[in-house]
């Protein structure tokens, strides 16, 4: 049997339909229109993608991205901080985020945190970390958003069940770990100080990926029935030369045994750039009062 397609891809169009119609409803009351200033600082491959997607949509949605800049791989932290104040400032700016990773001169926490807790629509300030973890609403960091977005469409109910993630970083690995908690699952963290893998994934009645390696995860250590989550986005060199996009999950083998799974490209990815945009729509509405 194979498993169910969890079209990420299909359900980020149809959420960006949604909001494109909201953004333009709420222009007949407040003329602006939303604003999102992304910031990429050098040219971080895992980021242009990530930018060029994020660029598409949200102009499609009827969100100006204009705000946002390209900056040399040698900018200096006083300098990026600057750049960060003058967006907290800008009236015009709803939304800002980083991309990470930032080269090594800058700290990124020192950055994060300059960001306005009111604009973080990366969820990745203290204040919105901490109202996670309470279980407070607040801006929520969007790659696990998306990841709980498409298990809600899927109607997948997580109460009770046995969730283990793979990863622990703070963009994916440690905030959708809370999100399943919040939902009621048992959740499992496993890094690469683990052991025995394959015993706790072979538990598990869902399982998240999210390390960033290829083939991590294949159908021998998948319960059979279990739900996939695929949040890997790596970029490899196929045995025919060519260059592609590849989850942590070996998906010909893990569709055969699970009962549904995302591909990459198209699951995951796709939702992490609707739930920026539904962000900065969520941040737009606060400041103008809707
Ligand atoms: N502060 C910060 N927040 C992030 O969320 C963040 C980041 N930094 N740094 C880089 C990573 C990477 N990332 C991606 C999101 C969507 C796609 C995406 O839309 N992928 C499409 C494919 C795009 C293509 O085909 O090239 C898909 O999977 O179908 C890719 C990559 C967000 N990141």
């Amino acid at each position: 049997m194979s498993a169910l397609l969890l079209d990420g891809k299909a359900l980020a169009a149809r959420i960006q339909a949604e909001l494109t119609h909201e953004v333009r409803s709420l222009q007949e009351r407040f003329p602006r229109p939303p604003g999102l200033a992304v910031l990429w600082v050098g040219d971080n491959p895992a980021s242009a993608a990530y930018v060029g997607n994020k660029n598409r949509s949200g102009a499609g949605v009827g969100i100006d991205i204009s705000k946002g800049q390209h900056l040399p791989a040698t900018l200096s932290e006083a300098e990026l901080l600057a750049i960060v104040d003058e967006l907290n400032a800008d009236a015009s700016v709803d939304g800002i985020l980083v991309q990470l990773p930032l080269p090594e001169q800058i700290d990124s926490n020192r950055i994060l945190d300059r960001i306005d807790p009111d604009k973080d629509v990366d969820g990745l300030h203290p204040t919105n970390l901490g109202r996670l973890v309470r279980g407070e609403p607040g801006l929520r960091s969007c790659t696990p958003a998306g990841v709980m977005r498409l298990l809600a469409e899927a109607g997948i109910d997580l109460a009770g069940k046995t969730a283990v993630v793979l990863g622990r970083s703070i963009l994916v690995g440690k905030p959708v770990a809370l999100m399943l908690l919040e939902k009621n699952a048992t959740v499992i963290m496993a890094h690469s100080r683990t052991r025995d893998l394959a015993a706790l994934t072979r538990s598990a009645d869902v399982v998240v990926a999210a390390v960033g390696k290829p083939g991590l995860v294949d159908g021998a250590m998948i319960k059979p029935g279990a739900v996939v989550i695929d949040v890997g986005i790596n970029r490899i060199t196929d045995a025919a030369g060519k260059s592609r996009l590849v989850g942590d999950v070996d998906f010909a083998s893990v569709r055969e045994v699970a009962s549904a799974i995302t591909p990459v490209p198209g699951g995951v990815g796709p939702m992490t750039v609707t739930m920026l945009l539904a962000n900065t729509v969520q941040s737009y509405r606060r400041r103008v009062g809707s």
